[in-house]
């Protein structure tokens, strides 16, 4: 069976996307979805979506990580799935489309190549010790740190991840430095159970737990580094709950091709 793709990346974060659109998403192949996603054996990527049609939405979005299981929310690959909408003809210039933790909205670029989605609200922060832990349509952990650029992320999130708090259902672990006029943040994700080059629900969350550790509130806006590229964040903050949320960044066509 020939399968056509199209591989995006959102600031490093890089998924394979199948355009589903004809027909009904029905017995997925979990083995196949991560072997497409391997980066020996596959195409390689961080996750995979496919698109398909809603009665209600311009589209719905369902996202697969690396490990071929069913993922929670995916900002970047929101992010890349609305790029891959606007090439496919199905929205121009805002969409409003359906994810695994709800409706979103979103408005792309004239070039296609920069998109900014709005996020779930959030109202729930709570610490794990010094670590902040919250739900941004994905399960994560936050935690500060000095000297990040030398910090071996992928034992130190693996070790999290894998401990008996989060062993069952998985957590995405973050680690941030805050540099005075940006974040500098690295991720290792579950589901890839690996650092990635950048993380949507991640660096969302990161700009919230550092909004609650610094006591801001009002309209606030984030400038944060990736190890692939920049992603701003904004929303408002009342002290209680963070609304109007939007994560927006880069979602480029890498390339596109076809698997037997
Ligand atoms: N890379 C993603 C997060 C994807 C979901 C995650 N790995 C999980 O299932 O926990 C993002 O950009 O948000």
């Amino acid at each position: 069976m020939k399968i056509n793709f199209f591989k995006y990346q959102g600031a490093g974060n890089d998924f394979i996307l199948i355009d589903h659109t004809m027909s009904p998403l029905k017995n997925i192949d979990n083995q196949l979805v991560e072997q497409l996603c391997h980066r020996r054996f596959g195409i390689g990527a961080d996750g995979l979506m496919f698109i398909t049609k809603h009665e209600d939405y311009d589209f719905e979005m369902h996202y697969f990580n690396a490990d071929g299981k069913l993922g929670s929310m995916c900002g970047n690959g929101g992010r890349c799935i609305v790029a891959f909408a606007k090439q496919l003809g199905i929205i121009d210039r805002e969409t409003n489309f359906l994810a695994v933790d709800g409706p979103h909205y979103a408005r792309i670029s004239e070039n296609g190549e920069w998109v900014d989605l709005q996020m779930i609200d959030v109202d729930t922060i709570t610490k794990d010790g010094e670590a902040y832990v919250l739900n941004t349509g994905s399960p994560h952990y936050v935690a500060l740190q000095n000297d990040l650029k030398d910090f071996d992320v992928f034992t130190e999130g693996k070790n999290i991840r894998y401990n008996s708090t989060y062993a069952e259902k998985g957590i995405n672990v973050n680690f941030v430095e805050d540099k005075g006029d940006h974040l500098f943040v690295r991720t290792y994700e579950r589901g890839v159970e690996d650092e990635t080059y950048a993380c949507g629900t991640g660096v969302t969350a990161v700009a919230m737990a550092i909004a609650k550790h610094k006591n801001q509130t009002g309209h606030i806006k984030t400038a944060i580094k990736v190890l692939g590229g920049d992603i701003k964040i904004e929303f408002d903050y009342d002290g209680k709950e963070f609304t109007n949320v939007f994560l927006c960044g880069p979602a480029k066509l890498v390339f596109e091709g076809e698997v037997e």
